[in-house]
């Protein structure tokens, strides 16, 4: 088993660094945040991700998982390290390095073990690995011999833990055998397979599969606004799609686009890549155009039913980009309710977990219902923007119970039509014919 450390405790740090001492690694994780450093220390995790925190406390209870502020504690000993801090996007879409940079001179400043090999977990430009070789070259205290390592990661928010021992594959682009046998060797105990490839093709394959997944997405919502209009049903058309194993039925779920932390700054960047080989990205920036249409798509609709939306009480229910994270990055609650308090209407927000970081980002001109029923009562529509569980289970009564008039903009599909033509509802969703037999005049 293994020394290692991780620089960043964001979702894929800290993550990394909990499973990786569960399957019996010996491993410091290392923040600048101290906050966060306290709490984990106490084996609280700073981020909501169903398992974390039990996984969290028995390891530090092994003795397998510490936590520090301090790089040179981190590092001094370490077999292997791995970069997890983040890479935000720049105004003109291209990614932050700036994190990446500064973990790279911690790095350099403070390993003295030879052999040590620097695993980058974060996605990074084709060429960063590159860079990080010679950040860390420059900043060596005394001669040692390090290798890099391109070891991007593919779990997602909300199953994470699950994606870390159950993943598709584990990519590991290296520059030499020995490097990537290391980190082989690391990953052995997860069994999941394993491809080798050069340092350039893995950080490829990272922004590759992330524009991919972006782009089956924009394109069953293109799918879903066309059926909409000529009257077919995108539930139908993605299963009747996905039948085909050549396309299979992941990422067809029509919807309001995506977001969360990954996808719209990944692809952004894709599309910078390639502009600085004079390459336009054409495919993918439709993929991107779309999204941001899409992502309003709830809005429109209210606009097109009511006129105008002055005046008018939302009830909006989800908040996250997705269900299972406490992750606000670039979710469509944002765009929605920024476009719906410009409209004039005002809004009562409700999600499970994510309120507290959404107040931060999106501020307080909506009231944080702390319930689903709150956040409903006396609102003259509802929209929904996250398909939590907790939502997906409502009893479709309640919206008549609480609501000043029933009528729903349902921008996940979160219920079978024949069971919403059940209820006294007006119900519009994404893809599918609107259900107004029921309809409250207004
Ligand atoms: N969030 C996700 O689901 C996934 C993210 N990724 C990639 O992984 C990377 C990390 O993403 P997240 O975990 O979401 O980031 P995050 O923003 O949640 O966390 C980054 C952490 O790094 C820390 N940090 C920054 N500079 C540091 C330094 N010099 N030393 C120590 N700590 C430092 C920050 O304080 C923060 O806690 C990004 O490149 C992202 O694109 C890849 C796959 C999945
Ligand atoms: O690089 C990353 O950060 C990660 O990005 C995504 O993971 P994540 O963003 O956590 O969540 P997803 O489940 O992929 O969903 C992303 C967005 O797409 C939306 N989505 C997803 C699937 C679908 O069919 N339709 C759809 O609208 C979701 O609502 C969400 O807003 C990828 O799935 C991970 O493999 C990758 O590691």
């Amino acid at each position: 088993m293994k020394k290692i450390a991780v620089v960043g405790t964001g979702y894929v740090g800290l993550v990394t660094g909990v499973c990786l001492s569960d399957i019996g690694h010996h491993v410091t994780c290392v923040d600048i945040d101290e906050r966060k450093v306290e709490k984990m220390k106490q084996g609280i995790s700073p981020i909501y991700e169903p398992g974390l925190d039990e996984l969290m406390k028995r390891n530090i209870e092994r003795g397998r998982l510490h936590f520090t502020t301090s790089h040179e504690e981190a590092f001094r000993d370490a077999e292997v390290i791995y970069i997890a801090v983040g890479t935000p996007q720049k105004e003109d879409g291209s990614a932050d390095l700036r994190f990446v940079e500064q973990a790279a001179r911690d790095i350099g400043a403070h390993i003295e073990r030879d052999g040590v090999v620097i695993a980058t977990k974060s996605t990074v430009p084709v060429g960063t690995n590159e860079k990080i070789r010679a950040w860390i070259q420059q900043h060596l205290q005394r001669p040692v011999r390090f290798d890099i390592v391109s070891n991007p990661e593919f779990l997602r928010e909300g199953s994470a833990i699950y994606d870390m021992f159950h993943g598709d594959r584990i990519v590991i682009g290296a520059g030499n055998e020995r490097a990537a046998a290391v980190i082989e060797e690391v990953n052995k105990p997860f069994g999941i397979p394993i491809f080798k490839t050069d340092i350039y093709s893995a950080e490829m394959i990272k922004y590759a599969s992330n524009a991919f997944l972006a782009t089956r997405i924009s394109f069953i919502n293109e799918i879903a606004n066309i059926c909409e209009k000529v009257g077919a049903n995108v539930e139908d058309v993605a299963y009747g799609m996905g039948l085909d194993t050549r396309i299979g039925p992941q990422f067809l779920r029509a919807g309001i686009g995506y977001g969360g932390s990954c996808f719209p700054k990944d692809t952004k960047a894709l599309v910078q890549i390639a502009g600085d080989v004079d390459h336009q990205f054409e495919l993918l920036e439709a993929v991107i155009k779309v999204n941001n249409k899409q992502q309003l798509k709830l809005v429109e609709k209210a606009r097109s039913r009511f006129g105008s939306l002055r005046g008018k009480r939302v009830a909006l229910l989800g908040l996250a980009f997705k269900p299972n994270t406490d992750d606000m990055r670039q979710a469509a609650s944002i765009v929605i309710a920024r476009e719906l308090l410009q409209d004039g209407a005002s809004v009562a927000a409700y999600d499970p977990v994510a309120t507290e970081n959404a107040k931060r980002i999106i501020g307080d001109e909506v009231v944080y219902a702390s319930s689903v029923e709150e956040a409903l009562t006396d609102a003259d529509l509802a929209m929904i923007v996250t398909e939590w569980e907790e939502i997906k289970q409502l009893p479709l009564d309640l919206y008549a119970k609480y609501m000043k008039t029933p009528i729903v903009f349902d921008g996940r599909n979160c219920y079978p039509l024949e069971e919403v033509k059940k209820h006294a509802i007006e119900y519009h969703s994404i893809g599918r014919q609107s259900v107004l037999t029921n309809v409250v005049s207004i």
